[in-house]
């Protein structure tokens, strides 16, 4: 339980109540922050009825304190133990923290079993004020084209109205993304913006109809999203397919990493993305000769060989990765799918949906609903997952807007190295990592805008019993010691970048543009640890030099 509300607790005041889940993986290093903050792992948080707007707005802030730590993911969670006094940690955390508050105080208020309503819907008007003046700080602005008239799209979407689809959402083409939904009127936190019937859903169920079931239902370790993939490899052709609108709305090519060209590729040297999309891609063709062309070969009424080429195999696994979703069905099974008509909906650092994939038992549909306002003609957004960049470089083809906080370095570390810390959550983190410094708000004395749990570590592995940081020359020659190992580390990393040298980049193809685009930030977060370790240095040499004068 995230949270819920409570009967007084002293005198006409109702109290709600935030909760970790004791089940949240992250539980240890979530109590240990919160307790860092002064916070339980349960805290009631009570509201007089007597309350001013000042007092309000005190007990949002603290509700949204321990709103965002339930919230946490593991990125956040790692970068975030120092950093944040009063901010977000991230757009996505941010919206999550306000949704619980904000579904709290409604739980609450339907509830009408307390006296004192007004202050509770002063608080929900504060809570929505909130999410909105967050909105208006990190608008995005997409380009849309409403003139783009597609009737494949359009077939589409009336077939799905006549399957009961219910969308308050038109598509458009969107500058830099392909197809997008817009809202078709002011959308606010807590409509459906689309509603999907499960009858429309593609899902493995309609593997185990099919003919192919009976020779894919027998091969050892066949996983049903594989069957899945190779049925709607077949089933895009057949034009009497119930689906067969969603499959004339699909690309020819999906321009994902996986599609990288040699030149794209040349141009990953020294990043770590060139290492994943070709183990990707290393892993997808083992995976096809396993197949094939042995089902050609047995099967080829059930397996066309057509149909299942090399090149058809890779768009079906782009299509796979690109366009599915996860959601949990009412047997409470979790079930890779394609959703027709949610699939236009474009991935955000800040979405305006972030909770969806639970199919509504009651109405037997997937449901689409806002955590923040979306204004008509704007477009709509949910989140793919909290992915890197270069993981949606690989799988999905393009380079979010915005600073992506889960774009993160790993570093490689024996990790095995320090004693005495299995105590302490925080600092017993199995692998470390860095990002772009400017998402720090901490660059003082002893965190220089770089991950806490990495510092400490680095300062363990040299000074085992280290309990305090002082400004004593001890610690500080040590604090020297980390920034410097940290710039050389950096440093060589910089150089096996190699230069920014190219030029026309609006000439060239999609793929090596978004390589050189990939390097440059690659680039730009590298730089600024470098950046930040020098002038960590600089803060630790005043300190050397403060503690000499006296002397
Ligand atoms: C689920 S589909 C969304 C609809 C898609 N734009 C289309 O035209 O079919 C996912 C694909 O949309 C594109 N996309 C999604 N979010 C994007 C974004 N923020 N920026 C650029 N492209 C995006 C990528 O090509 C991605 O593989």
């Amino acid at each position: 339980m995230l949270g819920s509300f409570d009967k007084p607790v002293t005198g006409d005041g109702y109290s709600i109540v935030l909760e970790l889940p004791v089940n949240d993986p992250l539980y240890d290093k979530k109590k240990k922050l919160l307790h860092d903050k002064g916070f339980g792992i349960k805290e009631q948080i009570p509201l007089e009825s007597s309350s001013s707007p000042d007092s309000i707005s005190k007990t949002l802030e603290t509700m949204l304190q321990i709103g965002r730590i339930i919230h946490l993911n593991e990125v956040e969670l790692y970068f975030g133990e120092f950093d944040t006094q009063s901010g977000s940690y991230s757009t996505r955390n941010e919206v999550e923290a306000l949704n619980l508050v904000l579904s709290l105080v409604e739980s609450l208020l339907a509830s009408q079993m307390h006296k004192q309503i007004n202050v509770w819907k002063d608080l929900k008007k504060a809570i929505i004020d909130k999410i909105h003046e967050f909105g208006n700080q990190n608008k995005v602005d997409a380009k849309i084209d409403r003139n783009y008239i597609c009737a494949k799209e359009k077939y589409l979407v009336q077939w799905g109205e006549r399957n009961g689809v219910k969308t308050k959402l038109e598509i458009a083409y969107v500058e830099g993304a392909g197809r997008g939904v817009i809202a078709m009127e002011d959308l606010n936190i807590g409509d459906i913006a689309l509603e999907i019937p499960v009858s429309i859903i593609i899902s493995e169920e309609l593997v185990y109809k099919s003919d192919m079931y009976n020779i894919l239902g027998k091969l050892d370790g066949m996983s049903s999203e594989t069957m899945l993939l190779l049925w709607s490899m077949k089933e895009k052709h057949n034009c009497k397919s119930k689906f067969k609108n969603y499959f004339d709305t699909l690309p020819e090519e999906f321009n994902t990493g996986l599609s990288f060209g040699v030149h794209a590729i040349m141009a990953l040297e020294g990043t770590l993305l060139l290492d994943e999309i070709i183990q990707a891609k290393e892993h997808l063709r083992m995976q096809y000769e396993e197949l094939f062309p042995a089902l050609c070969n047995d099967y080829p009424d059930i397996f066309p060989p057509e149909f299942y080429t090399w090149e058809q195999f890779l768009w079906a696994c782009e299509l796979w990765y690109s366009n599915s979703m996860k959601v949990m069905f009412a047997d409470g099974k979790l079930r890779t799918c394609l959703i027709p008509i949610a699939g236009f909906l474009n991935h955000s650092l800040y979405p305006h949906i972030v909770h969806y994939g639970k199919v509504d038992s009651a109405t037997n549909t997937l449901k689409f609903p806002l955590s923040r306002r979306c204004s008509a003609s704007e477009e709509c957004c949910l989140s793919y997952g909290n992915f890197s960049t270069s993981h949606l470089i690989t799988f999905y083809g393009f380079s979010p807007q915005g600073d992506n906080p889960y774009d993160v370095i790993p570093i490689d570390l024996d990790v095995g190295q320090v004693d005495n810390i299995e105590d302490c959550p925080m600092s017993n983190w199995t692998t470390h990592m860095v990002r772009g410094t400017w998402l720090s708000n901490n660059h003082n004395m002893y965190h220089y805008g770089l991950p806490s749990p990495l510092l400490d570590y680095l300062r363990r592995v040299r000074n085992p019993t280290q309990q305090e940081k002082t400004f004593l020359p001890a610690d500080l020659e040590i604090e020297m010691e980390v920034l410097e190992d940290l710039q050389l580390t950096f440093s060589d990393m910089l150089e096996n970048l190699g230069d920014s040298d190219f030029e026309d980049r609006e000439n060239t193809s999609w793929d090596v543009k978004l390589a050189v685009e990939f390097k440059d930030l690659q680039r730009k977060i590298v730089s600024s640890i470098i950046n930040s370790c020098s002038a960590g240095r600089k803060l630790v040499e005043n300190e050397l030099s403060r503690f000499m004068s006296k002397e």
